[in-house]
């Protein structure tokens, strides 16, 4: 099973050696604004699975905020502990 700390060495790997089909290559490609509207959609999309479409969506929609909001850690050069500095 692929952790919080997992996807954010992929994606950071990803980032730097930027593989041919890499939807995060992508994403970061289009920019901050863009992944931004992204966070936004995705966690709405986490409210909406949480009020009304069970644990499984609830799960699958989380996920996809986290990898989203990885990317935008990414795009702003933050790491890790940049974040968990401040939990
Ligand atoms: N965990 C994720 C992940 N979660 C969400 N997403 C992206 O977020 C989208 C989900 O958003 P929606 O459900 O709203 O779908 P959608 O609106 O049809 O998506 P778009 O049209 O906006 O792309 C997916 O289509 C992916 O583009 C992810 N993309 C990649 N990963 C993982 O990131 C890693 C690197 O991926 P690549 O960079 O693509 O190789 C791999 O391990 C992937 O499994």
């Amino acid at each position: 099973m692929k952790t919080f700390e997992d996807l954010f060495a992929e994606l950071s790997d990803k980032a730097a050696s930027r593989p041919e089909g890499s939807g995060t290559v992508a994403a970061l490609d289009a920019g901050t604004h863009a992944i931004g509207k992204k966070v936004i959609e995705e966690a709405a999309e986490v409210w909406m699975a949480a009020e009304h479409e069970g644990q499984e969506r609830l799960a699958e929609e989380i996920s996809q905020l986290l990898y989203h909001l990885q990317v935008l850690m990414i795009d702003g050069g933050l790491t890790l502990d940049d974040v968990y500095a401040k939990l």
